[in-house]
């Protein structure tokens, strides 16, 4: 099987089982079934709730209002907790993991967003399992995503993933909440995400997760615009991780729209444009328009205009045609720096370097 990259995000009220305390026992079964996918050749990402669960469990579940600071109180505790129970039940299968605490201005800011898709590319890359959830303990909220579902869809889109599976205490979405309508029916295919779709997904009523269904739903729409498949279904099913690896048919599965490609490239087309530009070599040319290659320092010639990393530039040819747009890793002053030079000398031109290439070819329309 091909390897894939699979974003597992897991939900307080998995991961508590419906209790006021970390459910280990069913943590341990979730990390081996990972631990599974990893020894196969996939790459685990893994979002995790339950910080403010584990660090009211911590303190002895006290008598809090529930303000903000109170709230972010909780977890900061329970984050350091979560962290812990985590890393003792990955070391059983020899697995390490890498902790990234994110907010909505790290995903929205160009810069900001291209290092943290370089440290999680870094873990993936080191085959270390990174562990991520929202920073509660500073995010508030005008930088909050908000709940961890639409967080694990951005997750999965700075991942590259090829599969979002969002696992709860249902198994997948009713067509109306289960609890409290027993006649609710699964439904287990999406092709499209409605109003009328929106319209059964209701919020979150045990207390516990946030959200509910509708921002499964949300981050549903999110991942499948960036072609993305997604998942939703239950914690507790046996072997659910490897099932919905293998696509088997389990809970409720959406489609993806597009490829990841398509939808970062329509991106860059769409997207806010710099004036800036690349001028490359004739070799440059040849890598990038024939070989289908990244663009490295080597072969560009001269940088025109102020761009910063992670803006979309323009790239001209010798003929001051332009051959592409594409995303850059560098800025204008650094690329004027390093350009003409082979990529291991970006660290000593720079004295820090991004990685070799200046534009990736994914992140690379050819015009
Ligand atoms: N149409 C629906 N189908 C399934 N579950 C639903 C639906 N509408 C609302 N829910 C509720 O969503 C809850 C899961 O969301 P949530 O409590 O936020 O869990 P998590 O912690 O996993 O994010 C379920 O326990 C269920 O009560
Ligand atoms: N970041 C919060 C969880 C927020 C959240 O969306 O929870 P859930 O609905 O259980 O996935 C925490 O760690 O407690």
């Amino acid at each position: 099987m091909k390897s894939k990259t699979i974003v597992v995000k897991l939900g307080t009220s998995i991961l508590t089982g419906g209790t006021r305390k970390l459910d280990q026992a069913h943590m341990v079964e979730l990390v081996r079934q990972c631990a599974a996918l990893h020894r196969h050749g996939h790459q685990v990402v893994v979002v995790t709730s339950g910080a403010i669960a584990a660090g009211r469990e911590k303190l002895g579940y006290p008598d809090l209002p529930p303000t903000m600071p109170n709230k972010q109180m909780l977890a900061a505790v329970g984050q350091c907790h979560l962290m812990q129970v985590w890393q003792n039940l990955f070391s059983i299968y020899g697995l390490q993991i890498g902790q990234l605490l994110l907010t909505r201005a790290d995903l929205e800011d160009r810069e900001r967003y291209l290092n943290a898709r370089d440290t999680l590319q870094t873990l993936l890359h080191n085959r270390i399992i990174p562990v991520i959830n929202e920073n509660d303990a500073v995010a508030i909220a005008e930088i909050k995503v908000g709940d961890n579902d639409n967080l694990s869809a951005r997750a999965a889109i700075l991942a590259d993933a090829d599969l979002l599976i969002l696992l709860t205490d249902q198994k997948g979405l009713f067509t109306a909440d289960p609890r409290t309508n027993p006649d609710a029916t699964l439904i287990e295919e999406v092709t499209e995400i409605t109003d009328q779709l929106r319209s059964l997904a209701g919020d979150s009523v045990s207390g516990l997760g946030t959200g509910g269904m509708s921002t499964k739903l949300q981050a549903a729409d999110i991942a499948c615009r960036a072609g993305i498949e997604v998942v939703i279904a239950s914690g507790k099913t046996p072997e659910v991780v490897g099932r919905l690896a293998n696509n088997e048919k389990v809970g409720t599965r959406f489609k993806a729209q597009a490829n990841p490609l398509e939808g970062r490239k329509s991106w860059i087309l769409a997207g806010p444009q710099s004036h800036g530009e690349i001028h490359i070599d004739v070799g440059a040319v040849k890598a990038v328009h024939d070989k289908g290659s990244s663009l490295l320092p080597k072969g560009i010639t001269k940088i025109a205009g102020e761009f910063g990393r992670g803006e979309a530039v323009r790239i001209i040819t010798p003929e001051g045609k332009e051959l592409a747009r594409g995303i850059t890793r560098y800025t204008a002053d650094e690329l004027e720096r390093v350009r003409g030079h082979h990529s291991d000398e970006i660290e000593s031109c720079l004295g820090y370097g991004y990685g070799p290439v200046a534009i990736h070819r994914d992140d690379m329309v050819l015009l």
